[in-house]
């Protein structure tokens, strides 16, 4: 058999978050390349559930067009399940994301969840976060401050661009994509960035970690548990 392409292991992970959708339960629902491949699996339960609470506008825009209803998160409190990608995962259910530069609307509705579904292909799982460059939204006027801020750490911080123009983020702000660091203590970490001045959210996601992790492997479906 021929290994699964990348495309593929995303389209196995996204129908399989299906069996942890709870019906009569409004979904949490993340966003990215990986997550679209649930939202398309999801159209098939849409009579089963009343509808979404959604992490970005594309997810919101996707979801509505395949029929299924999407609440504001201020309508729904405490959801069931919350299904989402992830940049990077390692064997504790901590996670680096943002890549999509969601992070933020990610991590409030993953803190509305008791059970946060990590959707990702096996590219995915570290030993270690901080390969990829790990996202932070920050208030424009506070970008350069958060560059030296990160300096000082060892980091390399850069303003992520788009068309050549600080990309702005569905909540009007911009990211600062930071290489170099390697997270070993995630929770700390996590907990002192977000208090420095203009941070919005870091892209470290040890507070709100996934409780499972369905890894899209060339043996199929590998379900990782965290709690
Ligand atoms: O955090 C995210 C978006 O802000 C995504 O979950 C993350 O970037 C993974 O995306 P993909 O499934 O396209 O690899």
């Amino acid at each position: 058999m021929n290994a699964l392409t990348q495309d593929e292991l995303k389209t196995l992970v996204g129908q399989a978050a299906l069996a942890y959708v709870v019906p009569g339960e409004i979904v949490g629902v993340g966003t990215g390349s990986t997550v679209n491949k649930f939202i398309e699996a999801l159209a098939s339960m849409k009579d089963r559930i009343p509808g979404a609470v959604s992490s970005s506008v594309a997810s919101t825009e996707r979801l509505r067009a395949l029929g299924i209803p999407v609440f504001d998160a201020n309508e729904v409190g405490e959801l069931a399940v919350y299904i989402d990608g992830a940049d990077e995962i390692d064997g504790r259910g901590f996670m680096v994301k943002g890549g999509g530069a969601a992070l933020t609307r990610e991590k409030i509705v993953a803190a509305e969840a008791r059970r946060f579904v990590c959707i990702a292909d096996e590219s995915k799982l570290v030993a270690t976060l901080g390969a990829f460059p790990l996202p932070v939204e920050v208030i424009p006027m506070a970008t350069q401050r958060v560059v030296r801020q990160f300096a000082a750490l060892g980091g390399v911080a850069r303003v992520r661009l788009k068309d050549g123009v600080p990309l702005v983020t569905d909540n009007g702000q911009h990211i600062v994509d930071v290489t170099g660091l390697s997270l070993t203590d995630p929770l700390a970490f996590e907990s002192e960035v977000n208090q420095w001045p203009g941070v919005v959210t870091v892209g470290v996601f040890a507070h709100q970690k996934a409780q499972v992790c369905l890894l899209g492997t060339s043996g199929g479906v590998k379900t990782l548990k965290f709690d």
